[in-house]
């Protein structure tokens, strides 16, 4: 059965790639594109007004919606598929506590799926990363991710993911995000750093050094592609599913 899938942000660089992806699948149809600034057409989709949403989601009757937008339209939006009954993936990042509380509350009525990153690739560093960590321990950890230069958060959705893995194995520790004048490093604490440069799609490396040596666990998106590929996969792993709280290692499993 084709899944019908509605996308927001479609004049954004991540709706762009959903476009394209989406064209390219036999088992998805776009039935609804919208954007802040609409009366485009992207990839060949009409692009509408995201102020219709609520309209366009009773009339379109989507089965998913596709959203990689800003923290405020994703909650905005995750609204509008709650009150439509229509499934939401969403990849968009740097939501507050608050804003994440709001989707969780809006999980009870709809499917909701979240990732802060849709690459098969990180899925697999974050299980090396849970494997390396008791196998070397006591060893400093230091996470770096480096984007594109017009990345709004920092740091980036994955790198606070891949914190809260490291958190959850080797128990809570203090972040130190960039160290500047006298700042020797202290025992446990991780080390942040977020590069912004030309149109880099995502790296994250986690190092690991201790004992005379070292290990650094590196993964680099060689486009944004990767990440639109993996939401269409969600997205069509998540159409019929009861309402909840999902995450992408489950379609991955
Ligand atoms: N989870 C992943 O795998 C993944 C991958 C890439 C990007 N992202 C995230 O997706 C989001 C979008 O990234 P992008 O590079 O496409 O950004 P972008 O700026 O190119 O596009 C964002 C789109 O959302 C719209 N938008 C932004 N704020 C809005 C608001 N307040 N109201 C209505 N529309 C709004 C913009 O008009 C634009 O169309 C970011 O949060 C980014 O971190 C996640
Ligand atoms: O380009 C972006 O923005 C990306 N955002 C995600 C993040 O914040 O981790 C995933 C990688 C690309």
């Amino acid at each position: 059965m084709t899944v019908r899938i509605g996308v927001t942000g479609a004049t954004g660089r991540m709706g762009g790639e959903v476009l394209a992806a989406a064209a390219e699948r036999e088992d998805l149809e776009v039935v609804l594109a919208v954007s802040r600034s609409a009366d485009e057409e992207v990839e060949g989709v009409a692009v509408e007004s995201a102020a219709d949403l609520p309209a366009l989601l009773a009339e379109r009757e989507p089965d998913v919606l596709v959203d990689f937008t800003g923290p405020e339209s994703c909650v905005e939006y995750a609204s509008a598929c709650a009150e439509a009954g229509v499934a939401l993936v969403t990849g968009t990042t740097g939501l507050s506590d608050e804003q994440f509380d709001a989707l969780e509350t809006l999980a009870d009525d709809v499917p909701v799926l979240y990732a802060s990153n849709f690459s098969r690739g990180i899925a697999a560093l974050r299980r090396a990363v849970r494997e390396a960590i008791p196998a070397l321990d006591g060893y400093d950890i230091e996470l770096t991710e480096t984007h594109h230069n017009a990345k709004r958060d920092a740091p980036s959705g994955t790198a606070l993911t891949l914190l809260e893995d490291i958190d959850d194995v080797r128990g809570d520790a203090e972040r130190v995000h960039g160290r500047e004048g006298e700042a020797p490093r202290t025992e446990g604490e991780i080390g942040v750093h977020a590069r912004r440069a030309g149109d880099i799609a995502g790296e994250h490396e986690v190092l690991l050094a201790g004992n005379h040596e070292s290990l650094s666990l590196t993964h680099r998106a060689g486009s944004r592609g990767v990440f639109a590929a993996g939401a269409l996969d969600a997205a069509a792993w998540l159409s019929g599913r009861d309402a909840g709280w999902y995450d992408f290692t489950e379609v991955l499993e």
